[in-house]
């Protein structure tokens, strides 16, 4: 079978050792692999390059993704996914594999519907995707802001400060939630969970009283900006408060064995997929075990989020 491969949407750390692992198991089992460059809009392009094994050698340690990724409007239209479904016909592609976020999923599913095998892969940071316990990228991203949240803290406890760390996650909490909790901050900020700027201060202020030297506040983009919520803290506080939005680092860098072991597994069952003629499904982890769902269901599902988590970040920040 002749398999593309394109990443889509925002990247993430552990697509290339994604692409690695479809690359190396397609060709170990007799297929031929393309990969497409630059997202959908180089799939309406015709952007492709036939990948050997050697191609996608000293990538699997690579954030980010060497096929580049993109994100396309026109690929939202009719005529879009028409342009990309004549380019894949021309080129003898018969499989496609995106590997990308909520967005690309529905890229997926409309070609999908349009009469083309395609497959997903849950790569974004932002732990957003129903049906999988993990998306790629998102264990090492949370490992590198619990890296940065320890810089800051050293500063803010030097100056007795509250600290508010800005992460991202566009509607998700699960960065802010996992950061937090692994860094030990004493608020949590996210769009799962109601919040009042009064609860916040009483938070920071109680912890001063009970002989604490910073304040961590750990927020999710999509719940409140972090230079207001810094704003906010020291006119009702008279706390000195500081913000840092952590922005773009917090995408790259190198995977963590747990996102490069997760995509190798992911790519071994993608193509037992296609072997087995399942198509138009998204891969999974769940409960430890590699899964797979149709697009449409984890499409209409919204990801679970971790209430009891949440509990318990609450109970460790007294
Ligand atoms: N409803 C849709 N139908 C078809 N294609 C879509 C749809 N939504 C998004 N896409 C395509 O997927 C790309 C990536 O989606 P985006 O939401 O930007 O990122 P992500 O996949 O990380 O959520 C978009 O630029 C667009 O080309
Ligand atoms: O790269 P851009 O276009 O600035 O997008 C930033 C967004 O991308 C992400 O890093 C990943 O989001 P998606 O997976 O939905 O693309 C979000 O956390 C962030 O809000």
């Amino acid at each position: 079978m002749n398999i593309g491969i394109l990443t889509s949407g925002g990247d993430s750390q552990g697509m290339n050792s994604a692409i690695r692992a479809i690359t190396r198991t397609a060709i170990v089992k007799g297929h031929k692999v393309f990969g497409i460059q630059k997202g959908y809009q180089g799939l309406m392009e015709g952007l492709f390059i036939p990948l050997d094994l050697r191609d996608v050698g000293d990538i699997l340690h690579r954030g980010g993704t060497f096929l580049q990724s993109a994100r396309s409007l026109e690929f939202k239209e009719a005529t879009g996914q028409e342009k990309a479904l004549a380019k894949l016909r021309e080129a003898n592609i018969d499989h496609l594999v995106v590997i990308g976020g909520d967005g690309s999923y529905h890229g997926a599913l409309a070609l999908y519907e349009r009469g083309f095998p395609t497959y997903g892969l849950p790569g974004t940071i932002d732990n957003d995707i129903a049906c999988t316990d993990y998306t790629i990228g998102f264990d090492t991203t949370v490992n590198l802001v619990v890296g940065l949240i320890n810089n800051v803290r050293d500063t803010s406890t030097s100056h007795e400060r509250t600290s508010i760390i800005e992460v991202m996650g566009r509607g998700s909490g699960d960065i802010a939630l996992h950061a937090g909790v692994a860094s030990g901050a004493d608020v949590i900020i996210i769009p799962e969970v109601e919040w009042s700027m009064d609860e916040v201060c009483q938070v920071i202020h109680e912890g001063f009283n009970r002989g604490k030297k910073h304040g961590i506040v750990v927020v999710a983009e999509g719940a409140a900006s972090g230079e207001h919520v810094a704003e906010e803290i020291e006119r009702k506080t008279g706390l000195e408060a500081r913000s840092t939005k952590l922005g773009y680092v917090q995408r790259g860098g190198s995977p963590s064995a747990f996102d490069r072991i997760l995509t190798s597994r992911m790519g071994d069952k993608v193509i037992e997929c296609i072997e087995s003629g399942i198509s138009g499904v998204a891969i999974g982890i769940e409960g430890g075990e590699i899964t797979s769902h149709p697009l449409k269901e984890v499409l209409s599902k919204k990801s679970t989020f971790d209430v009891k988590l949440y509990e318990i970040a609450k109970n460790l920040s007294k």
